[in-house]
Parts: structure tokens; sequence; C-alpha cells
């Protein structure tokens, strides 16, 4: 229950159960200060639009637990980020009144003027068109990219050659890498205004044709989103990126590595972090694998799970048709090795695959977001601030922005997660001149100079840990 003492809502659209209750409660204005205090999820104020929302307890919100990255905090910007026009409708039986006049009025004019203009260049991108997909692109991307499984698939059926079948290896690795970014675009809503038809063709691209669970990776990257590379501020805390918490194998900032300052394995990992990097994005996707596993079927005791796995599992509408789409996942690709190759081959093809697979979409992840800003929960700048400064683009061209599946414009993506990938040329114009103008620094390098921004930063971070915790 929240300090308002309202009781939590119980419909997972959190409709009318609130109802007038919720808005009649404090009759009063609320400053900034008292929505600051709300921050756990059982007690969670949220600010939009200079509105003040109780959000308390709502384990069942369609979204998951990332609502609670916000809790005491001004959520506008994200809101808009990730909600159809449908959810506005259902926001009012958590208001509990409006932020006070000088809370509002403390932030500096300069602020309020910037914050205005981007949340105007967001409706000029509405009224162009940006939000609307083409069907024809996703036809030609999807069914290019089953051209590359047939072609992999046809490797291990037609040849005895091993040096075929490791080309078929490769192809199907190829492959789940371009699944990776389809499933991507598709759970994002960028491509179907429908949700449901998103979700189940994340499902297709996802669970089915790479055996990844789509409703662990939504809950994990939804948080990501609305906290890009931020420290979380307790370890029960629910505003922290999972995406960075990469301990104790690879630490992004000093804050990170400190936790491993007593352990002699720890040290290892953080002291060689740099050379290590390649090596661990090799067994990357066989732990995403397991984990995608324990989260379908409730394996392993919860022991891989990332914090609200209990309610993105009850919130996902179609954890079913996710947990056939893992059996069908298994069926063809058992079908496939155990029909065409002998047991050693089979076991090796597996390999091969999954780190080949692992290896291309880390590198394209870790391009993202690894060695930018980091920031303390606390401490975090405006939505605009932090998206930006926390990531990176990679300077396209032909190969990458196939390769890197849209993930190219991360820094415009990060900012309209919505947007397909097709129409993010065109925004990445207006957000480089927009930036320009307003003086914030965005980032961009190219495939090579990131990966040694990466492997820079590791190092620089191993290099401080060493001076800050030397070994005894
Ligand atoms: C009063 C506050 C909020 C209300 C009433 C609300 C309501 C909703 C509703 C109705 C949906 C389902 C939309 C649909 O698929 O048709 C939804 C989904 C979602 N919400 Fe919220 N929400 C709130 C705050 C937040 C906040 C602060 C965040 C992020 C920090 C958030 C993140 C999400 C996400 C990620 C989804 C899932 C979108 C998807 O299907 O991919 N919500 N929310």
């Amino acid at each position: 229950m929240g300090k308002g003492g309202r009781s939590a809502p119980q419909d997972g659209a959190g409709t009318a159960k609130r109802g007038a209750a919720g808005r009649a409660l404090l009759g009063r204005p609320i400053t900034m200060e008292e929505v600051r205090q709300h921050t756990t999820p059982e007690d969670a104020w949220m600010v939009y639009q200079n509105k003040v929302y109780d959000v308390s307890g709502w384990h069942d919100h369609p979204g998951g637990h990332v609502i609670f990255t916000h809790a005491g905090d001004d959520a506008t910007d994200i809101f808009a980020a990730f909600h159809p026009p449908s959810a506005y409708k259902t926001m009012e039986p958590y208001c509990i009144g409006d932020l006070d006049k000088a809370s509002v009025e403390r932030k500096p004019a300069a602020q309020r003027d910037f914050e205005r203009a981007y949340r105007d260049l967001r409706g000029k991108l509405v009224v162009a068109g940006m939000f609307n997909s083409s069907k024809a692109y996703y036809v030609w991307k999807c069914s290019s990219n089953l051209a590359i499984w047939a072609a992999g698939c046809l490797c291990v059926i037609l040849s005895d050659s091993f040096a075929v079948h490791m080309l078929g290896a490769f192809l199907l690795a190829l492959f789940w890498q371009q699944c990776g970014w389809l499933a991507h675009d598709f759970l994002h809503h960028q491509v179907f205004k429908n949700r449901a038809y998103g979700d189940y063709a994340g499902i297709f691209w996802g669970n089915i044709a790479q055996g990844f669970s789509v409703g662990w990776w939504k809950n994990k990257h939804n948080t990501h989103h609305a906290v890009p590379n931020l420290h979380a501020s307790s370890p029960d805390a629910h505003d922290g990126d999972p995406d960075i918490d990469t301990m104790p194998l690879l630490a992004w900032s000093l804050k990170m590595a400190a936790a491993a300052e007593r352990s002699a394995a720890g040290r290892f990992f953080v002291e060689h972090q740099a050379v290590l990097y390649f090596p661990i994005l090799l067994i990357a996707r066989i732990s995403w694998l397991l984990q995608s596993l324990s989260f379908c079927f409730d394996l392993a005791g919860g022991v891989w799970e990332s914090k609200g796995s209990d309610d993105a599992k009850r919130n996902f509408p179609l954890r079913r048709a996710e947990q056939a789409g893992m059996v069908v996942h298994y069926a063809w690709f058992g079908a496939l090795l155990a029909t065409q190759l002998s047991v050693v081959e089979a076991v090796v093809f597996f390999l091969a695959a999954q780190m080949m697979c692992g290896f291309m979409l880390a590198l394209v992840f870790g391009l993202g977001h690894n060695g930018m800003a980091t920031y303390d929960a606390d401490a975090r700048p405006d939505f605009w601030k932090l998206q930006v400064t926390t990531t990176r683009n990679v300077s396209p061209n032909l190969f990458v922005d196939w390769f890197c599946g849209g993930l190219q414009y991360q820094v415009d993506h990060h900012l309209f997660p919505s947007i397909p990938r097709h129409n993010l040329p065109k925004v990445h114009a207006a957000v480089a001149a927009f930036c320009k103008e307003n003086g914030v620094e965005y980032h961009e390098a190219s495939m090579l100079a990131g990966t040694v921004e990466v492997l820079s930063h590791l190092k620089g971070v191993s290099t401080q840990f060493i001076g800050e915790f030397p070994a005894m």
C-alpha cells in the first residue's frame, strides 16, 4: 500500500478498480520532494506532465516491473516512449493530484525549454509518419532471412563434408543473429500497431527460430531502455540497467569493479577483462539460452532469473505460446542435427553455431552502450541526455546496416524505440541537428573504432581498479 493509503489495483490494465478513490485522495498540490520519497515497488509515486500518479504495488502492470524504475521520479518521457495511445486513457485512476507550481518552476527555464523542444520534436516525427512501418520492407527482411536459414539447413542435409557443415553452422549463426534484430523490431511494436501481432511475430523469430524466450528478453530489454547504463541504487532496488549487470565477469565502471576486490577469481576477471572480452562474448548466447529455458519452464529454481521475472511471467499474455515455441525450436533444430550428423559432429555444430551467433550479437550490443557514460541511479540526467550520453551510434554503410539490424542508429532508437528501423536514417538527421543545436554531445564511431573504444574502456577500468585496490 502506498503512503497515500490506497490499495493496489487488481486488474491487469489497471482501469476501473482504483476509480475515483485515487483521484480524490490528496486534494492538494504535491511537491517533487514528496514524490521523491516514494521510490519502492510497494510505495511508488511518479510524475507525468506535472501530475502525480500512485502506482504502488502494481505488479500486474502490463509492461511489468519496469514501471518501478521511475518510482519517485518524472516518468513523462519514458511513458511516451513505451505506450500506445490507448494506455493514456488508463492513467486517470492512478492520479492523486497535481505537482505544485513551485516544484514545476524550480526547474531552470533553459531546462524546461529543452524538454519542451524534444517533446515537440517527437510530435513532429509522428506527424511526418516516422512511426509508420513499411510492410514491404519487413516482408523482404523476413523472407531474405528465411533464405539464409534454408541455405544453412541445406548445407547440413545435402553434404557429407565437415567443412560444408561448418559453413551451415555459420549460416545458422547469421540467421539467428538476424532473427534477434527482427524479434527486437516486432517486440518494440515497430511493425504492427496491433500489439498482439507484434508479440506473436516476436515468438516466431525469438522462441521458434532461435530458442530465445521473448518474455524474458522483453522484461530485461524494456528495463534497459528505461535506465540505460545506470547502476542500481542498491542490490534490491529496481532502478538499475540489467544489461550492465555483468559482474563477476566484466566491470564497466570502478564502482562495479570494486565488488571484486576481495575475491581472487573476481580480481582475475577484472584485471584481465580487456583480453577476456571476446572469449566471454563467445559463450554469451549459451548463457542466454539457459536463462530463456529457465524463464519459460521455471527451471533451476530461478537461479538465472533477473529482477521482475515473476511479474514478467505473470504479465506476458502469450506464455503458453512461448513455451510451445521453445518446444518447436528444439524439435526442428534437434531433428536437423540428429538425423544428419554423428553425435560428435552434432555437438561441434551446436557449439560452433551458438558461439558464432553469440559473438555477432554481443559485438553489436557492446557497441551500443559499452564504454559510454554510466550513472548512479540517483544522478540520472533528463530522458534525452540520459539516452544520448549512454549510447553510441555506428557509422552506417551497406554491411553495417545489414549486420547491425538498425542498431547502428542506437541513439535514435533509444530515443524513439517504436520507430521502425527503415525510418531511422531520416530520424537520425533530425536528432543529430537537435543535439547540435542544444549542445548535447552524441557519439558515433565506425565498428572497428567503437570496438577499440570498448576494449580501451575495459582496460581503463582494470587500471583504475589495480591502482585503487592493489593486490596484497
Ligand atoms: C500511471 C502509469 C502507467 C500506466 C497507467 C501504464 C499503463 C500501461 C498499459 C495499459 C500498457 C499496455 C499497453 C498495450 O499494450 O496496449 C502498458 C504497457 C507498458 N508499460 Fe506502462 N503504464 C504506466 C507507467 C509506465 C512506466 C513509468 C513505464 C516505464 C518506466 C511503463 C512501461 C511499459 C512498458 C514497457 C509496457 C509494455 C509495452 C509493450 O507491450 O512492449 N509504464 N502500460
